[in-house]
């Protein structure tokens, strides 16, 4: 599996070689297990090739990269670069944010999506990547951290990643994730009908716990707060097998946690990561822009896809799909 990546980064340094302009990307690690600044990249539609690639595999490598002053982004920017990482998604699945392919996150009364996930992980196709720009940033609090769930699986004792790669888990939007949430406790009309839109429909998909990924080989953890239910298992031995499960990807020492200035960009692996906004910004403005990269249905460790039980989200998984 890291045979792959490191014949990959071979082609990435011979690529970088050739082209002179690239010389000048930098990657700094922020933790041990995951996390990198980019410096020296200034994203566009219009960087060159080997430039994209350098990020890529910069993010492959450490889950999540961040790049500071991006100041020049707007949103036709913004798409314009992340379509360089593949064909991109519509927005959402069932929340109306506005524009196809831009997904606004503007906090209502200090909220966040202050619970660890994976996005979109209730439809097959998961993206595969989201561009994440800081477009207002509080003055104080409204952090975001992310967990590393390839290394999380790693470090499993062998025992449980026996019983986790035969594992698989139900996704769905239609959970009712406040049960789990003892912070929201102020249900204003806003909060209630952003979350009647976000359950419009309902989906559900069948993942398996642990899935491969496409590009890298790397076997991942694939939970967060879409999962409903572990199959086999009744509802309290699944809540405990999944609490100890998200216990291990959302430790401490498997995170870095990201202080924004506006014109940040943080992108991630959306295949090898969770990740949770810190709801601590009291009632300051706070606004994010989020554009997702398609990825593909996961596959098991034995090579088994997951599989949709209720929805079609095939509209989502490619805009190319609604707009010609
Ligand atoms: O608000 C944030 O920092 C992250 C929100 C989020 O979950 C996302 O953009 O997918
Ligand atoms: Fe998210």
């Amino acid at each position: 599996m890291t045979l792959h990546l490191d014949q990959h980064a071979a082609a990435v340094d011979t690529a970088a070689d050739t082209a002179a302009d690239t010389a000048a990307v930098r990657v700094h690690r922020l933790g041990g297990r995951i996390g990198a600044r980019i410096e020296g990249v200034v994203l566009s539609g219009d960087l060159d090739e080997s430039t994209v690639q350098q990020v890529r595999q910069a993010i492959l490598r450490h889950k999540v990269v961040f790049l500071r002053g991006q100041h020049h982004l707007d949103d036709d920017t913004h798409l314009a670069f992340a379509e360089r990482l593949g064909t991109l998604t519509t927005a959402h699945p069932t929340v109306n944010t506005g524009s196809e392919r831009i997904y606004t996150l503007t906090a209502n009364k200090g909220m966040a999506a202050n619970s660890w996930h994976t996005d979109v992980t209730f439809v097959d196709r998961i993206p595969a990547f989201s561009v994440l720009r800081g477009v207002t940033i509080p003055p104080y609090g409204g952090n975001t951290v992310w967990a590393n769930t390839v290394d999380a699986y790693e470090r499993l004792p062998r025992s449980l990643r026996a019983l986790v790669d035969d594992l698989w888990a139900v996704h769905t939007n239609a959970y009712d994730y406040a049960d789990r949430d003892e912070t929201e406790d102020h249900d204003d009309a806003v909060a209630v009908q952003r979350r009647e839109e976000f359950r419009r429909e309902t989906y559900e998909t069948a993942h398996p716990v642990v899935r491969v990924h496409p590009e890298t080989g790397e076997r991942a953890l694939l939970l967060g707060h879409f999962v409903k239910q572990l199959v086999g298992y009744n509802q309290l031995e699944s809540s405990t097998l999944f609490n100890l499960l998200q216990n291990r990807i959302t430790r401490l020492e498997n995170t870095v946690r990201w202080t924004w200035a506006e014109g940040d960009v943080a992108i991630w692996d959306n295949r090898a990561t969770q990740h949770y906004a810190v709801a601590d910004f009291g009632e300051e403005p706070r606004e994010v822009r989020r554009i997702t990269v398609a990825g593909d249905v996961p596959v098991s460790v034995d090579g088994r896809r997951s599989e949709v039980l209720v929805g079609d989200a095939s509209g989502f998984a490619d805009i190319d799909a609604l707009i010609s």
